[in-house]
This record gives structure tokens, C-alpha cells and sequence, in this order.
């Protein structure tokens, strides 16, 4: 061991071992690592300020709770969690904001801002957008009901964003069949389990006429009375009524709870992708099993949000922490 100057080989082997593991550990720690305590010393405050501005919100109105959970999904299905639909357009760049899944759909951003702000005067320049908005996710479900979790934390923000990307099929589109919405979790390695669970978000919020008028004029696993219901305020001409809303959930569609599967068994899926997840397929047993046990549905879903929201982040020196939201540093 020619670089070795200790006279003892074995002590200078064990030398080498003990220094080869720090290196290893420390490559290993920056490289994606996500943890519960990220914050603990750099922004104990960090938990309290986000829930407090998503309460007040909530408070004002409750859809905001179905749109910040919704926000973060469309940020991790695209390049990551990363913060990258945050961005907004300039002259000289289109972000994600106009891609077709979030153009006139995506809301909430209002409410990142005001978190971040208040965020910044706590801690300024610690705590990245991504991660508030994976809080805001949380703890949105947690306000409406839902099972609470330990968000990961550290990821850091993008520097840009991909309007390909987000147009890509990446988010799946509510025309989706059983095998493509599986094709695309497993892609995002998330399992069709995990896709079954995660898609009972929409036991909160609203969908507009366009992404479902083509089931409630066109499909046959609808139960008749629902289908006419919902085409009272969706016509069926394109182009007409296109943004009338209607909700996801039209049992509870405020709380968090499993009565979207049970909508899902009485044929009351709003979306055709809702629907499919009972249609005669590999998932029909998984929907009849959250359907009887919110127990089952919010632990799986609480699993699958950390798994989502684990999805490729920008950790260590990669990307920055943004001070506002809406544009890189
Ligand atoms: C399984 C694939 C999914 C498809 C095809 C899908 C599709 C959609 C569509 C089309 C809407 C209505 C948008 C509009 O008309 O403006 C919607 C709303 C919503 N989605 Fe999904 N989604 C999926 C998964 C998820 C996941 C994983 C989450 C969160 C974990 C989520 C949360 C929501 C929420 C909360 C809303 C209501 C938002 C609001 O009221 O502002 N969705 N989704
Ligand atoms: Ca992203
Ligand atoms: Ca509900």
C-alpha cells in the first residue's frame, strides 16, 4: 500500500475501509434522500405556518383543500416533485401552467405564495416550494378528514420547467383505459395498488363538463339517474358549458373519506378513469376492500403519498431554494 505510512498493513486496511465509508456515506447522503426531520434545526417553524395558512384557506373555501392535493400530483407525475409547476410563463419561457392537464384546471398557487412568504419571514431562503407543497398536500387531507403521514422533506426546487413533458401523458388523462392508468404509476414506480388508493383523492373537489361529458352522454356503466343529473349542468354540444363544474365525489365531496368507492360499485364514478378502477377488472376487489374499510384506504393512501412524493427529487446542491415560488432565482 504505497500511500500508507503507518507501519501496521492491517491497521492501514481498516484505515482505508473506514475512509472509503465515510466517502461512500457521504455520496450516499446527498444523493436523493429525502427525511421527516429535514427541518427540525433549520425551520422548526415550517409545520405550524403552512397548516395555518391552509386552514384559513380551507376555511374559506373547502375546494382549496381538493386543489393543493391535487397540485402536489401534478408537480411529482412531471420531472419530480421539484416545485416545477410553480412556474410561471415569461416572455421568454412556457412552464407547465398551460399544459393540457392544469390549463384552467390547476388552482391554488395563491396559497403557496402566501405559505412561502410567511415561510421566508420564518427561515429565509431554507425551505424549497416542493417541499411546501408536499406539506400543503398533507395536511389538506388532514383538515378534510383524511389520514395524516410524516412528510419526507429536503427536496429542492427546479430551475426550470417542461411544458412537453406535462403534455407528455405523464399526468394521465381522464379518458384513460385500466392498463394505461397502471402503465403510467408503474412508470412512476408506484404500483397498481398505490394507483387505486391515490386515485381516492378524488373524494374531495371538482371536475369540469369537458373531461367528463364524454361518460355521461356516451358510456353504459353509468347508473342512468347519476348520468342525467350530471348532464343538467354539462351540455353536450363541445364547447358549451365546457367549465361547469361538478363533484368528484357526489356523496362527500368536501370530506375525505371512502365513499368514493363505494360511489365507484354504484356505477357513480364521475371521471370514465374513476370508473374503470370497477369495471369488471384486476382492481374491482381492491375497490370493494376501501369501499368497507376507511382504515385500509387511508393507510394505503398515506403509503402511496410518501411514495409519491419521493418520486426522482432534487436534493443536496441540485436545483435551488426558490424565493418565490413563481420564478427561478
Ligand atoms: C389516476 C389518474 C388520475 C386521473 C386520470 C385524474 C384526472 C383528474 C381530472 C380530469 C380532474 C378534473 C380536472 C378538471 O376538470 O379541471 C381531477 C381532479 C382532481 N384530482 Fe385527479 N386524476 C388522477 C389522479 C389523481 C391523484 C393521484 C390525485 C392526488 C393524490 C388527484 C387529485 C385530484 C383532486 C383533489 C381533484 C379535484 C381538484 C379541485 O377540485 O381543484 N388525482 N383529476
Ligand atoms: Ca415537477
Ligand atoms: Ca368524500
Amino acid at each position: 500500500m504505497a500511500s500508507c505510512y503507518f507501519k501496521s498493513s492491517s491497521f492501514c486496511s481498516i484505515l482505508v475501509v473506514v475512509v472509503l465509508g465515510v466517502l461512500v456515506g457521504f455520496a450516499g447522503r446527498s444523493s436523493a434522500q429525502l427525511s421527516t426531520n429535514f427541518y427540525s434545526k433549520r425551520c422548526p417553524k415550517v409545520f405550524s405556518t403552512v397548516k395555518s395558512v391552509v386552514q384559513s384557506a380551507i376555511s374559506k373555501e373547502t375546494r382549496m383543500g381538493a386543489s393543493l392535493l391535487r397540485l402536489h400530483f401534478h408537480d411529482c407525475f412531471v420531472n419530480g416533485c421539484d416545485g416545477s409547476i410553480l412556474l410561471d410563463d415569461t416572455s421568454s419561457f412556457t412552464g407547465e401552467k398551460t399544459a393540457g392537464p392544469n390549463n384552467n384546471s390547476v388552482r391554488g398557487f395563491e396559497v403557496i405564495d402566501k405559505i412561502k412568504s410567511q415561510v421566508e419571514k420564518a427561515c429565509p431562503g431554507v425551505v424549497s416550494c416542493a417541499d411546501i407543497v408536499a406539506i400543503a398536500a398533507r395536511d389538506s387531507v388532514d383538515i378534510l378528514g383524511g389520514p395524516s403521514w410524516a412528510v419526507k422533506l429536503g427536496r429542492r426546487d427546479s430551475k426550470t420547467a417542461s411544458l412537453a413533458a406535462a403534455n407528455s401523458g405523464v399526468i394521465p388523462p381522464p379518458s384513460s383505459t385500466l392498463d394505461n392508468l397502471i402503465n403510467r404509476y408503474k412508470a412512476q414506480g408506484l404500483s397498481a395498488r398505490d394507483m387505486v388508493a391515490l386515485s381516492g383523492a378524488h373524494t374531495i373537489g371538482k371536475a369540469r363538463c369537458s373531461s367528463f361529458r364524454a361518460r355521461i352522454y356516451g358510456e353504459n356503466n353509468i347508473d342512468a339517474s347519476f348520468a342525467k343529473t350530471r348532464q343538467n349542468s354539462c351540455p353536450k354540444t363541445p364547447g358549451s358549458g365546457d367549465n361547469n363544474l361538478a363533484p368528484l365525489d357526489a356523496q362527500t365531496p368536501n370530506s375525505f373519506d371512502p365513499k368514493y368507492f363505494q360511489n365507484l360499485i354504484n356505477k357513480k364514478g364521475l371521471l370514465h378513469s374513476d370508473q374503470v378502477l370497477f369495471n369488471g377488472g384486476s382492481t374491482d376487489s381492491l375497490v370493494k376492500t376501501y369501499s368497507a374499510s376507511a382504515e385500509t384506504f387511508y393507510s394505503d393512501f398515506a403509503k402511496a403519498m410518501i411514495k409519491m412524493g419521493d418520486i426522482k427529487p432534487l436534493t443536496g446542491s441540485q436545483g435551488e431554494i426558490r424565493k418565490n415560488c413563481r420564478r427561478p432565482n
